[in-house]
C-alpha cells in the first residue's frame, strides 16, 4: 500500500486541510466582529435600534440562495448566520448601555 493510500495518512492530510480552514473562519470571524463593533458604535451615537429584521430577512434569503449553490445545507447556513447575529445584538445592546451610563 503506498503512502497516500494508508487511512492514517489520508486522515493527517485532510486534518491538515481542516485546520487550514477552521484558521480561515477565526480569521474571518473576527474582521467580521471588527466590522460589527464600529457597526454598534455607529448605531449607539445615532440612536439606531441594535437589530434591524429586514436587513437580517435579506441577508437570510442571500446567505441561502448561496448555500444552495455551494451545495451547502441551507438550514445549516441559515441557523450559522442567526447564531453570529445573536452574538452580535449582544455587543450592539452592551455598547449602547455604556454609552447610556
Ligand atoms: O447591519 C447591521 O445593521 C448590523 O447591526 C449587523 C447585523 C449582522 O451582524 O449582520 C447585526 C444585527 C442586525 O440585526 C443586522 C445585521
Amino acid at each position: 500500500m503506498s503512502a497516500e493510500q494508508d487511512p492514517q495518512h489520508r486522515l493527517s492530510r485532510l486534518r491538515s486541510s481542516i485546520d487550514n480552514i477552521d484558521a480561515a473562519l477565526v480569521h474571518m470571524l473576527a474582521e467580521r466582529f471588527r466590522c460589527t463593533q464600529e457597526v454598534g458604535e455607529l448605531k449607539a451615537t445615532n440612536d439606531m435600534p441594535a437589530s434591524d429584521p429586514a436587513r437580517e430577512a435579506r441577508q437570510i434569503e442571500r446567505l441561502r440562495s448561496l448555500a444552495e449553490e455551494s451545495h451547502l445545507d441551507p438550514e445549516f447556513a441559515e441557523k450559522w448566520f442567526n447564531f453570529v447575529v445573536a452574538e452580535v445584538i449582544q455587543h450592539h445592546n452592551h455598547i449602547a448601555n455604556q454609552a447610556r451610563d
